[in-house]
């Protein structure tokens, strides 16, 4: 447990022209200012505890989210400036119930408190900050995400999969909510490279990456690069069948977009085998266990002949 803040500190803290949230490793608020009370509503007492994502739904699967994952995960600090995201959290004008959300630059910043991490989030209303400072943070921002980028595709790396896999599964068993996971991987690639080349490959790879990123609606789903020509879909508040359906309109949008495939292919056109794996509360209930049982399905789908869908425990 954190411990209290002094009387003194809490007062400076409140006075404070800006606004303060601390995190614990759970992402549950331990400090929230009065700066941001008439801005969002919500009073300490009534948000300390919290999860940040319970408290404000729309950040879940937004930059802040993934900034506060970096932070309290592999102690990286980030800055989210206004020309990237206006305003990250949605703050009105003190006292004010409508109207636009104002501009603002958030920084995200570890620190561990004996062994426990924590974060600090402070929000700085910016609405009046020129422009040329905002493309300066702008820039800073864009390089700091490029490392949770893949390069190629432009969807999320390994590394984000990796944080944001573990992070929606503690959420899963926290919540006994739902969690599924797609592995998904594209039939006789290497035929295909072999055929049209390593370049042309490479943009296969890439219309592939946009539309598995196009079929995920929701916010908090994740689409990634796993490897050189596997994805994976991360899809929170989702059961097997639910999963099951959304890998099978992945694969018939994929072989619809009817890209050819080279002559030693099974098929005219590019395909994908999908195995689908769900957590369960008793045994894949850890990033690796919902890792292999997905890439058993997936494994599975390639030997019952590609193009399709395999759930795991379904096979
Ligand atoms: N162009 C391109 N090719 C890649 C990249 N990463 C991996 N590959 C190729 O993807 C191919 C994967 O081949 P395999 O693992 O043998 O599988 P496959 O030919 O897709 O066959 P199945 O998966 O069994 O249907 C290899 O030839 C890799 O060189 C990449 O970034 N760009």
């Amino acid at each position: 447990m954190s411990e209290p803040l002094s009387e003194l500190a809490a007062r400076a803290l409140n006075l404070l022209n800006g606004g303060v949230i601390v995190l614990d490793a759970q992402q549950r608020i331990v400090v929230w200012n009065t700066w941001l009370t008439p801005r969002c509503g919500r009073a300490a007492n009534r948000v300390k505890g919290q999860d940040l994502c319970d408290v404000f739904p729309t950040l879940r699967g937004s930059r802040v989210e993934s900034a506060v994952l970096g932070a309290l995960t592999e102690n990286i600090p980030a800055t989210i400036a206004p020309s990237q995201v206006r305003a990250p959290f949605p703050l009105r004008e003190a006292g004010s119930f409508d109207g636009e959300y104002v501009d603002q630059l958030v920084t995200v910043t570890p620190f561990n408190e004996g062994e426990e991490r924590f974060c600090l989030i402070e929000i700085r209303d910016v609405s009046g900050t020129v422009d040329r400072e905002k493309r300066l943070l702008d820039h800073a921002e864009t390089l700091r995400a490029q490392s949770y980028v893949d390069g190629l595709t432009g969807i999320a790396n390994r590394r984000y999969f990796d944080v944001a896999l573990n992070r929606e599964l503690k959420r899963a068993i926290r919540l006994k909510a739902g969690l599924s996971l797609l592995l998904v991987d594209i039939d006789s690639f290497k035929a295909y490279n072999d055929h049209f080349g390593h370049q042309q490959g490479d943009q296969c790879l890439a219309t592939v990456a946009r539309a598995l990123a196009a079929m995920l609606k929701r916010p908090a789903d994740v689409a990634a690069r796993y490897g050189g020509e596997e994805f994976a879909a991360i899809l929170p508040d989702t059961s097997a069948e639910q999963a099951g359906v959304l890998a099978e309109a992945i694969r018939a949008e994929v072989a619809a977009l009817a890209l050819e495939h080279a002559p030693a292919a099974k098929w005219p056109m590019v395909t994908l085998s999908i195995g689908v794996s769900s957590f369960d509360s008793r045994v894949l209930n850890e990033p690796k266990a919902l890792i292999e049982a997905a890439d058993r399905a997936l494994y599975a789908a390639k030997h019952g002949g590609r193009n399709r869908v395999v759930v795991d425990g379904e096979a």
